[in-house]
């Protein structure tokens, strides 16, 4: 059976590929799948600098084609912050804290300057490609004034999608992947490597 991983060792991004991808034709792996791999040092400055980053390391050590995706929030009244620095914003992977210091730095903006996105950009490559496929993903909403919901992960609770009425986190995994930037990248990959893979 054909192998492809997704270079994450966040469990609510894994939980998203695995529903999204139709696994008939391969078989999906993420490091959480795997033996321990080591922290990767994310320390680009870009998105699509820290996918490639991590699709690399993780190709090479298992030698299969690799999928990452490094995302984040940008807040235009916070010039794009946390963006790059999501993860890592206010404590390490510490979705509390992290939505805590968006929503203190965010006091007194009034809900017409609340205007943020999410971006996930995927870099795939390939042992047997020279080049990377790279698309980017995104989805615009308001940032809201108190989390709610308690599905998903990350900013998903402060991220109010007008349209819906709902925040991001008060979706189904199947709902915010119809919507979400990372399921807007994964369909734009999938329309694109087909041509690219050689098995
Ligand atoms: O690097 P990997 O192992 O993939 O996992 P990570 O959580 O560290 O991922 P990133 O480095 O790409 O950091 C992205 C951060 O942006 C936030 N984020 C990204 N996508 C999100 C989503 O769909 N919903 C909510 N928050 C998201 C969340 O805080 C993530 O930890
Ligand atoms: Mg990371």
């Amino acid at each position: 059976m054909k192998e492809i991983i997704i270079a994450t060792k966040n469990p609510g991004k894994a939980r998203e590929f695995k529903r999204i991808f139709n696994e008939e034709d391969f078989t999906l792996k993420t490091l959480l799948d795997l033996p321990a791999f080591p922290e990767i040092r994310e320390t680009g400055q870009t998105f699509e600098e820290n996918a490639t980053i991590k699709a690399h390391a993780v190709m090479e050590r298992f030698n299969l084609p690799t999928i990452a995706d490094d995302s984040g929030l940008q807040i235009d009244a916070l010039y794009g912050r946390p963006g790059v620095y999501s993860a890592r914003y206010a404590g390490d992977h510490n979705d509390a804290a992290n939505n805590a210091k968006v929503l203190s730095e965010l006091g007194g903006v009034p809900r017409e300057k609340r205007t943020a996105r999410f971006v996930s950009t995927l870099v795939f490559a390939n042992p047997k490609n020279d080049h990377d496929l790279v698309v980017e993903g995104d989805v615009k909403g308001l940032i809201g004034l108190f989390p709610a919901g308690d599905d998903g992960f990350g900013y998903d609770p402060l991220f109010y999608l007008p349209e819906l009425d709902k925040t991001m986190a008060q979706l189904t995994i199947d709902e915010k992947n119809k919507i979400s930037h990372r399921g807007n990248a994964i369909r734009k990959l999938e329309t694109q490597w087909e041509d690219w893979i050689n098995w």
